[in-house]
């Protein structure tokens, strides 16, 4: 079993960069760390030098990315992968320079996501300049696609020390790989792809007052604010450029006795199972990752 101890970062295409990175900005508030390689834009968060990459060309999910403790373990881990049967491709010095971390191995899960696993992910030290004072404390999780979010648990539980905190019926699947509720989700959906990614915010009212000013710049709110059962954390979805599902959420669970806590099971069906003030939920919370042009809401 291979053990993750944390995600990384969200690496995505962008077809308009200085768009992504405006939104991440601006919109979000997220920092936009100058890393001087043309075509790559390195967002942060929290102390890691980035959570989210964008790079120029076409748009979508490159690569979703879980730190493991050294290289050792990276190394043991690509045995296991192999043994596996999976295609594990070692970054070379570029890519792991790009994405700032000592060594990576690349591979794709059974359901066509490509992860990445990392060690030596670069922290800074000075504190993050926020582009704007949305009140993001930290990258909190990415959730994921799979047509089968069984199988998906089954491989997460087993290849990786991803544990099911709680099951949204056969639509999702909320994981912890620490105390943290969820870290790695996975939404039922036809194809791979990137459901969303999730930054925490210190206040209540931050999710708020990030409503108003989404509204303000028309953003499109996909659902929220509400408040999850599951985490027990109050969102907020909104959609950003290339396709990219964003999430703010506030007060998020910490599950401190492991060997109590039992997984629950929510109905899809069920008003209240996403959302327990029973705000709308017109839109589904698993998305597409490329919303074609012409239907972009
Ligand atoms: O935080 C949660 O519990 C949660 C539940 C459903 C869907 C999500 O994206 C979540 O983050
Ligand atoms: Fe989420």
């Amino acid at each position: 079993m291979i053990e993750l101890v944390d995600i990384a970062y969200v690496r995505s295409g962008a077809a308009d960069l200085a768009g992504a990175v405006r939104f991440a900005t601006e919109v979000v508030g997220l920092e936009h760390v100058d890393g001087g390689e043309p075509g790559v834009a390195h967002l942060r968060a929290d102390g890691r030098h980035h959570c989210l990459a964008f790079v120029e060309g076409v748009s979508g999910v490159i690569a979703s990315a879980f730190t493991v403790a050294d290289p050792g373990a990276l190394a043991l881990a690509e045995t296991e992968l192999e043994t596996r049967g999976f295609a594990v491709r070692r970054g070379d010095a570029a890519e792991a320079r790009s994405r700032r971390v000592s060594e990576f191995v690349a591979f794709d899960d059974p359901f066509g996501n490509r992860i990445e696993l990392v060690v030596g992910q670069q922290t800074l030290a000075r504190p993050v300049r926020f582009a704007r004072g949305s009140g993001i404390t930290e990258f909190g999780h990415l959730c994921l696609d799979a047509p089968d979010i069984t199988e998906a648990h089954r491989f997460w539980s087993t290849t990786f020390n991803a544990r099911a905190s709680d099951w949204i019926g056969d639509a999702a699947c909320l994981m912890r790989i620490d105390e943290v509720h969820h870290k790695l989700a996975v939404f039922q959906g036809d194809r791979p792809g990137l459901c969303h990614v999730n930054f925490q915010v210190a206040e209540l009212d931050d999710v708020f007052r990030n409503w108003h000013h989404l509204q303000d710049h028309d953003v499109v709110i996909e659902m929220g604010p509400g408040r999850h059962p599951q985490s027990g954390a109050v969102f907020l979805y909104f959609l950003g450029p290339e396709g990219l599902t964003y999430e703010y959420s506030y007060g998020v669970r910490r599950i401190t006795d492991e060997a109590a806590w039992r997984p629950r099971f929510f109905d899809p069906a069920e008003r209240g199972s996403i959302d327990m003030w029973l705000g709308p939920t017109q839109k589904p919370i698993t998305q597409p990752q490329l919303i074609p042009e012409g239907i972009r809401p």
